[in-house]
């Protein structure tokens, strides 16, 4: 029989993972997916106060959970966190790269401002957080970083310019760093939701109309819904995606497929 039959490949036991944007969203749920696997978590967010009830539900579930000030979009921030976050648990295993934003308006209607908040907050910060990061997995020669990207990783969507060139830049960002780090038993790998309700995008969904046409191009009939990301994440969290890295991993019910369908259905 081999390891694989008799060991749980997805147990986090004894793993520390930071979640970057944890005070809401989709991090919350990477944050609950982890502990839930066993993990330890250092969970971020702008603002410390906005962590306090998540912190204790996570702490009442038996995870040992530690809030942390983060801003992507400020360096001595991410040297700071990473540094707190170090000393917290005494190592790091797994970081998941979430924090983002999004500014939905016409190409022609993007100021210069609003392009740097969006490119700041998705592949600048993410970066220097990667690397605030491993250097503290390379001295232990081990390490998982999940970037979250994104369907617009691999397509492109009207009104989406600086967003979409965000998530286009995190999957290549990934390959590089994949190889970069890999000697060093650090794996980089993207996990890239399709379209999921959250406070980010909330508003798209109150014209059921539109949520009429998403559905219509979601091969798998549906947005999504956060827990359909709990396997995607454990496993390149864990032991599971050992001999992983540098790819991007799409949850997003089929519809990467096809950015626009021809006909509707
Ligand atoms: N919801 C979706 O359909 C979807 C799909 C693909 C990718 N994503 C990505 O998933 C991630 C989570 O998004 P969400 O949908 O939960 O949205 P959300 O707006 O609820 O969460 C984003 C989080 O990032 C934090 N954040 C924003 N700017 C920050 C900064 N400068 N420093 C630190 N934290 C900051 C926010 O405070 C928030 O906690 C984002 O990167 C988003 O782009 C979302
Ligand atoms: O704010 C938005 O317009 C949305 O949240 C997008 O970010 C998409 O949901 C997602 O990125 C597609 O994968």
């Amino acid at each position: 029989m081999s390891d694989a039959m008799t060991t749980n490949l997805f147990d986090l036991t004894g793993k520390v993972a930071i979640v970057t944007g944890a005070s809401r969203g989709l991090g919350q749920y990477f944050a609950r997916a982890l502990a839930g696997a066993g993990a330890d978590l250092l969970i971020t967010s702008r603002q410390l106060s906005s962590l306090s009830i998540f912190q204790s539900e996570l702490v009442t579930s038996g995870c040992r959970a530690v809030p942390l000030e983060l801003d992507v979009t400020e360096y001595g921030s991410i040297e700071n966190m990473a540094s707190a976050a170090f000393d917290a648990f005494g190592k790091i295993d797994i970081l998941v790269n979430n924090a983002g934003c999004n500014i939905r308006k016409p190409a022609l209607d993007i100021t210069w401002e609003e392009w740097n908040t969006v490119l700041d907050t998705n592949l600048r910060g993410p970066f220097f957080v990667a690397q605030a990061v491993a250097r503290h997995m390379i001295p232990q020669q081990s390490g998982r970083i999940i970037n979250i990207g994104s369907v617009t990783s691999v397509a492109g969507y009207a009104g989406l310019g600086p967003y979409c060139a965000s998530r286009g830049g995190i999957k290549q960002l990934t390959m590089s760093l994949a190889d970069d780090w890999g000697r060093h038993g650090v794996t980089v790998n993207c996990l890239a939701p399709g379209w999921f309700k959250t406070k980010q995008n909330e508003v798209l969904y109150e014209d059921p109309e539109w949520v009429e046409y998403l559905v219509d191009r979601i091969p798998l009939k549906r947005p999504g819904e956060p827990h359909d990301l709990d396997g995607a994440l454990l496993f390149l969290a864990s032991d599971a995606s050992q001999y992983v890295t540098g790819q991007t991993l799409l949850v997003d019910g089929g519809i990467s497929t096809g950015a626009t369908r021809a006909t509707r259905k």
